[in-house]
Protein backbone atom coordinates (compact mmCIF):
# COMPACT_ATOMS: atom_id res chain seq x y z
CA UNK A 1 0.00 0.00 0.00
CA UNK A 2 1.37 2.90 -1.00
CA UNK A 3 1.38 6.42 1.00
CA UNK A 4 -0.31 8.11 -0.90
CA UNK A 5 -3.46 5.48 -1.09
CA UNK A 6 -3.37 6.16 3.13
CA UNK A 7 -6.26 8.15 4.84
CA UNK A 8 -5.38 9.41 8.12
CA UNK A 9 -8.68 9.69 10.44
CA UNK A 10 -8.98 13.05 11.06
CA UNK A 11 -12.17 14.64 13.60
CA UNK A 12 -15.31 15.90 12.87
CA UNK A 13 -16.33 18.78 13.15
CA UNK A 14 -19.10 21.14 11.37
CA UNK A 15 -16.10 23.16 9.21
CA UNK A 16 -14.32 20.44 7.88
CA UNK A 17 -17.50 18.44 7.32
CA UNK A 18 -19.03 21.49 5.23
CA UNK A 19 -18.21 20.24 1.52
CA UNK A 20 -20.12 17.13 2.26
CA UNK A 21 -22.73 17.51 4.23
CA UNK A 22 -23.56 18.46 8.16
CA UNK A 23 -22.74 17.52 11.58
CA UNK A 24 -25.71 16.32 13.29
CA UNK A 25 -24.86 17.74 16.98
CA UNK A 26 -26.36 19.47 19.88
CA UNK A 27 -23.11 21.51 20.03
CA UNK A 28 -23.34 25.06 19.01
CA UNK A 29 -26.49 24.59 17.50
CA UNK A 30 -29.42 26.47 17.39
CA UNK A 31 -31.21 25.81 20.13
CA UNK A 32 -34.68 26.97 22.48
CA UNK A 33 -36.93 25.42 24.52
CA UNK A 34 -40.66 23.84 24.38
CA UNK A 35 -43.37 22.45 26.30
CA UNK A 36 -43.68 25.22 28.58
CA UNK A 37 -39.70 24.49 29.05
CA UNK A 38 -39.72 21.18 30.02
CA UNK A 39 -37.96 20.21 25.85
CA UNK A 40 -34.99 21.86 24.63
CA UNK A 41 -35.33 21.73 21.21
CA UNK A 42 -31.71 21.58 18.83
CA UNK A 43 -33.38 22.87 16.00
CA UNK A 44 -32.99 22.61 12.32
CA UNK A 45 -29.82 20.95 11.96
CA UNK A 46 -29.66 19.32 8.86
CA UNK A 47 -30.37 19.77 5.44
CA UNK A 48 -33.12 16.68 4.21
CA UNK A 49 -32.97 16.93 0.03
CA UNK A 50 -35.63 14.94 -1.55
CA UNK A 51 -35.07 14.38 -5.69
CA UNK A 52 -36.74 12.57 -8.22
CA UNK A 53 -40.49 11.61 -8.98
CA UNK A 54 -42.44 10.46 -6.33
CA UNK A 55 -39.59 11.52 -3.36
CA UNK A 56 -40.36 10.88 0.52
CA UNK A 57 -38.77 10.76 3.29
CA UNK A 58 -38.39 7.53 5.03
CA UNK A 59 -36.75 6.65 8.85
CA UNK A 60 -35.38 3.76 9.45
CA UNK A 61 -33.03 2.15 11.61
CA UNK A 62 -29.45 0.45 11.09
CA UNK A 63 -27.96 -2.10 12.78
CA UNK A 64 -24.21 -1.95 12.01
CA UNK A 65 -21.87 -4.61 12.20
CA UNK A 66 -18.51 -2.97 13.48
CA UNK A 67 -15.33 -2.73 11.30
CA UNK A 68 -11.62 -2.70 12.24
CA UNK A 69 -9.18 -0.56 11.65
CA UNK A 70 -7.15 0.05 9.53
CA UNK A 71 -10.33 -0.41 7.17
CA UNK A 72 -9.09 -1.57 3.27
CA UNK A 73 -11.50 1.28 1.50
CA UNK A 74 -12.37 -0.46 -2.19
CA UNK A 75 -15.50 1.14 -2.86
CA UNK A 76 -17.81 3.83 -2.50
CA UNK A 77 -21.10 5.05 -3.51
CA UNK A 78 -23.60 7.65 -3.64
CA UNK A 79 -27.43 8.74 -3.88
CA UNK A 80 -28.24 11.02 -6.61
CA UNK A 81 -31.58 11.63 -5.81
CA UNK A 82 -31.61 12.32 -1.77
CA UNK A 83 -29.30 13.25 1.04
CA UNK A 84 -28.85 10.37 3.51
CA UNK A 85 -28.25 10.73 7.42
CA UNK A 86 -26.86 8.52 10.41
CA UNK A 87 -27.54 9.31 13.68
CA UNK A 88 -26.64 6.64 16.50
CA UNK A 89 -28.87 5.51 18.89
CA UNK A 90 -25.97 4.77 21.35
CA UNK A 91 -22.66 6.89 22.25
CA UNK A 92 -20.37 4.87 20.12
CA UNK A 93 -18.37 6.70 17.56
CA UNK A 94 -18.31 5.66 13.99
CA UNK A 95 -16.65 6.59 10.68
CA UNK A 96 -17.89 8.59 7.97
CA UNK A 97 -15.89 8.19 5.01
CA UNK A 98 -16.42 11.21 2.21
CA UNK A 99 -14.93 12.64 -1.00
CA UNK A 100 -15.41 14.97 -3.45
CA UNK A 101 -16.57 14.83 -6.86
CA UNK A 102 -14.27 15.03 -9.57
CA UNK A 103 -16.03 14.85 -12.66
CA UNK A 104 -18.36 12.30 -11.87
CA UNK A 105 -15.98 9.88 -9.86
CA UNK A 106 -14.52 10.48 -6.53
CA UNK A 107 -11.57 11.98 -5.57
CA UNK A 108 -9.48 12.09 -2.21
CA UNK A 109 -11.72 10.01 0.50
CA UNK A 110 -12.00 11.81 3.85
CA UNK A 111 -12.76 9.81 6.93
CA UNK A 112 -14.16 11.77 9.69
CA UNK A 113 -14.50 10.48 13.40
CA UNK A 114 -17.96 11.22 14.85
CA UNK A 115 -17.46 11.36 18.45
CA UNK A 116 -20.21 10.46 21.13
CA UNK A 117 -23.00 12.18 20.21
CA UNK A 118 -22.29 13.29 16.70
CA UNK A 119 -24.03 12.28 13.43
CA UNK A 120 -24.06 13.18 9.90
CA UNK A 121 -26.44 14.19 7.36
CA UNK A 122 -24.05 13.67 3.51
CA UNK A 123 -25.63 16.19 0.95
CA UNK A 124 -27.37 14.74 -1.98
CA UNK A 125 -24.84 13.05 -4.32
CA UNK A 126 -22.28 12.94 -2.46
CA UNK A 127 -19.81 9.94 -2.67
CA UNK A 128 -19.28 8.17 0.59
CA UNK A 129 -18.01 4.76 2.27
CA UNK A 130 -21.24 2.66 3.75
CA UNK A 131 -22.00 3.03 7.46
CA UNK A 132 -19.25 2.38 9.64
CA UNK A 133 -19.38 1.15 13.39
CA UNK A 134 -15.95 1.44 15.42
CA UNK A 135 -15.93 -1.04 18.62
CA UNK A 136 -18.94 -3.36 18.49
CA UNK A 137 -22.54 -3.57 16.69
CA UNK A 138 -24.39 -0.36 16.97
CA UNK A 139 -27.83 0.97 16.03
CA UNK A 140 -28.50 4.48 13.99
CA UNK A 141 -31.12 6.25 13.08
CA UNK A 142 -31.35 6.54 9.20
CA UNK A 143 -33.30 9.68 7.42
CA UNK A 144 -32.89 9.35 3.57
CA UNK A 145 -34.67 9.52 0.36
CA UNK A 146 -37.55 7.02 -0.87
CA UNK A 147 -38.94 6.93 -4.12
CA UNK A 148 -39.22 5.96 -8.00
CA UNK A 149 -36.09 5.48 -9.92
CA UNK A 150 -32.18 4.12 -9.03
CA UNK A 151 -30.80 6.04 -5.99
CA UNK A 152 -27.67 4.16 -5.76
CA UNK A 153 -24.41 5.11 -7.80
CA UNK A 154 -21.16 3.05 -6.52
CA UNK A 155 -17.67 3.66 -7.20
CA UNK A 156 -14.81 1.15 -7.05
CA UNK A 157 -11.45 2.23 -6.93
CA UNK A 158 -8.86 0.69 -9.39
CA UNK A 159 -6.60 0.16 -6.07
CA UNK A 160 -8.18 0.33 -2.20
CA UNK A 161 -7.51 2.94 0.41
CA UNK A 162 -6.34 2.35 3.44
CA UNK A 163 -8.12 4.27 6.55
CA UNK A 164 -6.08 4.28 9.46
CA UNK A 165 -6.32 5.63 12.93
CA UNK A 166 -2.75 8.05 13.91
CA UNK A 167 -2.21 7.99 17.77
CA UNK A 168 -4.25 11.29 18.51
CA UNK A 169 -7.05 9.68 17.57
CA UNK A 170 -9.16 7.09 19.84
CA UNK A 171 -12.14 4.91 19.53
N1 LIG B 1 -28.56 1.76 1.97
C1 LIG B 1 -28.40 2.20 3.18
O1 LIG B 1 -29.34 2.24 3.98
N2 LIG B 1 -27.18 2.62 3.57
C2 LIG B 1 -26.10 2.90 2.64
O2 LIG B 1 -26.56 3.80 1.65
C3 LIG B 1 -24.97 3.48 3.41
O3 LIG B 1 -24.48 4.58 3.07
O4 LIG B 1 -24.57 2.82 4.39
NI1 LIG C 1 -25.35 5.49 1.46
Amino acid sequence: MTASRTIQIEPLTREAYAPFGQVIETAGAHHYPINGGMTERYHDLAKVELGGVHARPLVSIARGQPYALPLTLNMVERHPLGSQAFYPLSQRPFLSIVAPDEGGIPGLPRAFLAAAGQGINMAMNTWHAVLTPLGETADFLIIDRGGDGNNLEEYFFAEPYLVVATGSILY
